[in-house]
């Protein structure tokens, strides 16, 4: 019977970030565990290789401190069938939780992936502007239950200064806010999709959308031809794939048992014409050679595929990402192999032309994106009489600085992935820009650097524009350091 060594670790902090975990695991020299944590969990799960290293990771963690939090660590060992089972369990639960379903598939997979479908576009919008009222409430209210710990304790104070000050002037919310504003194009628009490979409820080889979540128990994968937020192309990259995973002499990936090869397709469609895919694959046992052998392969059909007689897609780049890991979708953290082309993409937009390397953010909308930036670019209300410095923190490949650089004496752009601040670098210089520079740094660690440009210039003007999950969190940064 074969066990699985496993470690419960509580009361981490909130929102800790899974490479967060790991790395306490580095610093303590602890060897390499699995780690499963969600942002949203206080705790997570280390799984081991042996009893000997899960007992040396127990001593020492237990009792540890992250920032102020004590760890608490649990023993939970259990055998792989009753691991196993649990998660089978799970997926029986759910499964009779749900009322027979006698909805088509293609129409149970479109409300799992554009849920709103079906409501007219404008009670679509008003939808979202509620929602996000919710979200910007939470996020005050949040920040009333802020402890008040001494080392801690200046920054509360100002960020309660600030909540007070917002509270004082009667708003109901921390900030104004806007109605949703109606996206130029409402179908076809996604310029990045990510696929899996899997099988369709037939048990058919099949590239699309899981038709629900895995931790559900669901696992089947529907073609997205039927989903309007995917655009043409996209849906014939997916389809060119399946044909090749049909006729492959690998299974897809299952999930479930670990066992199979094709993972996942990403493709990029961008304006100009330009394609990327990057397809994922389990190495599981094969020889080196044998994946040389189907590198070359996926090669040649994607070469092959831009003068196909049916369904031709013109590629411009392909890359391989191997991963042998457990988390679903694309890993930023793991290589991937260029096969051909110059590894990145463009996208047009506003005048200027950007570079998109294969783990650069990119907005998926792109007339979407330049009405956000043109909206963005009357906010910031430039006076071109002064000098002003445009701080554009978290700025992916450059394109909010970029845009505006011309209005502005100086474009200074901060952003931690390290791919997207050399696409950012190349695209200043390519839309011939001389007056922007790039940090590649978490925004929260050189605030303090970017203070003292108001000293450096007649005006200094911000635009923060974090991920979802961060933007709490980098908000709050933002108004507690930078709030003289
Ligand atoms: C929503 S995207 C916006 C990118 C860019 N402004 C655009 O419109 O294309 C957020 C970007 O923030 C970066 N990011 C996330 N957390 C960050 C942090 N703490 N500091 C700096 N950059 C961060 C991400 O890598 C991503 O490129």
């Amino acid at each position: 019977m074969s066990i699985v060594w496993r470690l419960r670790v509580g009361n981490l902090p909130k929102y800790m970030e899974p490479k967060g975990l790991k790395k306490i695991l580095v610093k303590m020299d602890i060897e390499e565990a699995k780690v499963k944590k969600a942002p949203k969990w206080n705790y997570g799960f280390l799984t081991f290789k042996s009893k000997a290293t899960l007992e040396d990771a127990q001593k020492k963690l237990d009792g540890f401190k992250v920032r102020d939090n004590t760890l608490s660590i649990e023993n939970c060992n259990t055998t792989e069938d009753a691991h196993r089972f649990r998660f089978d369990n799970r997926a029986a639960q759910v499964r009779e939780k749900i009322p027979i379903d006698a909805r088509a598939a293609a129409e149970k997979l479109a409300e799992q992936v554009t849920p709103y479908y079906k409501m007219p576009y404008d009670r679509q919008l008003s939808k979202k502007t509620t929602d996000m009222a919710k979200i910007l409430s939470d996020f005050r209210n949040k920040m009333k239950k802020m402890p008040n710990k001494q080392e801690t304790r200046l920054k509360v104070e100002t960020a309660k200064m600030w909540l007070a000050w917002s509270l004082d002037n009667s708003l109901s919310l921390p900030f104004k806010t806007l109605d949703t504003i109606p996206s130029p194009n409402t179908e076809g628009y996604r310029t990045k999709c990510e696929f899996t490979i899997g099988f369709d409820l037939d048990g058919n080889r099949t590239v699309g959308f899981l038709l629900g979540l895995y931790k559900d128990g669901v696992t089947a994968v529907l073609e997205p031809q039927e989903c309007v937020h995917v655009g043409d192309a996209a849906k014939k990259v997916a389809t060119a794939m399946q044909n090749y995973v049909r006729s492959s002499d690998l299974e897809p990936y299952d999930r479930t048992t670990k066992q199979g090869y094709w993972r996942s397709l990403l493709v990029r469609t961008q304006r100009c014409g330009e394609i990327m895919i990057i397809v994922q694959f389990h190495p599981q046992d094969l020889t080196e050679e044998r994946i040389t052998e189907e590198k070359a392969r996926i090669k040649a059909f994607w070469e092959a595929m831009r003068t196909a007689s049916e369904g031709a897609v013109d590629t411009t780049t392909l890359l391989v990402q191997m991963y042998n890991g457990i988390a679903n979708g694309f890993q930023e953290h793991i290589p991937m192999e260029l096969m051909f082309g110059p590894g990145y993409v463009h996208e047009d937009m506003l005048g200027c032309r950007f570079r998109i390397s294969p783990t650069a953010f990119f907005q998926v909308n792109t007339p979407g994106a330049e009405m956000l930036y043109s909206m963005c670019r009357d906010w910031c209300n430039i006076d071109p009489t002064k000098s002003t410095t445009l701080l554009d923190l978290c700025c992916g490949t450059g394109t909010i600085g970029i845009t505006m650089a011309n209005s502005v004496g100086k474009v200074i752009g901060v952003e931690m992935v390290e791919q997207s601040v050399a696409d950012a670098r190349e695209n200043a210089k390519n839309n011939g820009l001389n007056n922007a520079e790039y940090i590649c740094s978490k925004v929260e660690e050189v605030l303090h650097v970017l203070n003292q440009f108001d000293s450096l210039t007649d005006s200094v003007v911000a635009v923060l524009d974090p991920p979802r999950y961060a933007s709490s969190f980098l908000l709050l940064h933002f108004y507690v350091d930078c709030s003289d």
